[in-house]
């Protein structure tokens, strides 16, 4: 391990994080480590050498939601595209008995509101966190997560202006007695505001290669609407991942939620992984922006310090 030190993450943790990556038991688990990185905190490193195109591992998500647009074209668990034939427009729909299984729980809570006004604000603030954290208040009612599930990631310093501008709370507090989220003491304002934080700098968007030409028509006229993917979501350990605007590593998504991290090219032992969080053929002065903007942070990777 020449260039990163071990972390040593507590027990109940480190539980968390091989509980939610996916690592079967009958698999040799990934060839990686967390590590404490030399510029940009925790991070991801290699155990050995990793070959040009191999599959490092595969994640689960903790929390996903499918994007207002796609809420009745893919399954409202795994975010799998969905026939559009004999859909009734308005239903949440299932891709399987087993994701309809798993999603008993938090799908039971969900059903005691009506959320057609908070999807209604959504939309017209063009806002997705916020459903991400509806998604993960009903697991956490429901008893799927504890509430302080997200802790371990890093929380993004939220403005006054940003939580106001998202307040879930707000919002839930419009739709009467019947809230969710005053249900339980423990999904406070401060709840609230925590998980957003952590939210805010670890989500992914889920998107699809290109297929028919019906997926290309519908994603530009949900880009007319300014949100093509598939839906959102957290996962545990691809959000150690530091970014990098010339990247090693590729987090993709090909039939469902589950990400699949790619090595871009060989990889030696000791080496950090790094995946992009932007478009990485934009200029020096806009990567840094969007990274500053978006991610509330000064990108220091090679690239950036030869100001390329
Ligand atoms: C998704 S987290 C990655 C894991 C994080 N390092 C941790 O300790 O949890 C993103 C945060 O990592 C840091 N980071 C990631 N890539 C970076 C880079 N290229 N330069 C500087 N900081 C970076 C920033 O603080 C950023 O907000």
């Amino acid at each position: 391990m020449s260039h990163c030190r071990r972390l040593g993450l507590g027990f109940q943790k480190l539980q968390t994080l091989s509980f939610l990556s996916s690592f079967s038991a009958s698999k040799s688990p990934p060839p990686i480590v967390v590590g404490i990185s030399h510029s940009a905190g925790r991070g991801v490193f290699a155990t050995r050498r990793i070959d040009a195109g191999e599959l490092i591992h595969t994640a689960e998500p903790i929390v996903s939601h499918p994007s207002l647009y796609s809420l009745y074209d893919v399954c409202y668990c795994c975010l799998r595209k969905l026939s559009k034939q004999n859909a009734n427009s308005n239903a949440l729909r299932f891709c399987s008995k087993q994701c309809e299984n798993q999603s008993n729980n938090f799908f039971e809570v969900e059903k005691k509101a009506d959320w057609s006004r908070f999807h209604k604000y959504c939309r017209i603030q063009g806002l997705k966190y916020p459903l991400l954290v509806k998604r993960l208040a009903s697991k956490v009612i429901s008893g799927v997560f504890s509430p302080g599930v997200l802790d371990i990631l890093q929380p993004e310093m939220l403005s006054v202006e940003k939580i106001s501008l998202v307040s879930i709370l707000r919002v839930l507090n419009s739709l009467g007695k019947r809230l969710l989220f005053y249900d339980l003491l423990v999904l406070t304002e401060e709840w609230y505001t925590g998980v957003l934080s952590r939210i805010r700098i670890n989500s992914f968007r889920v998107e699809y290669p290109g297929g028919s030409y019906d997926d290309l028509i519908s994603s530009a006229a949900a880009s007319v609407e300014g949100e093509a993917a598939a839906g959102n979501a957290v996962y545990m350990l691809p959000s150690l991942y530091n970014h990098d605007c010339d990247p090693n590593v590729n987090i993709i998504w090909v039939e469902n939620v589950d990400a699949k991290l790619k090595a871009l090219r060989e990889i030696q032992a000791g080496e950090e992984l790094r995946i992009c969080y932007i478009d990485a053929s934009m200029d020096y002065e806009a990567r840094q922006t969007v990274l500053l903007e978006g991610f509330g942070f000064r990108c220091k990777c090679l690239r950036c310090m030869s100001k390329d």
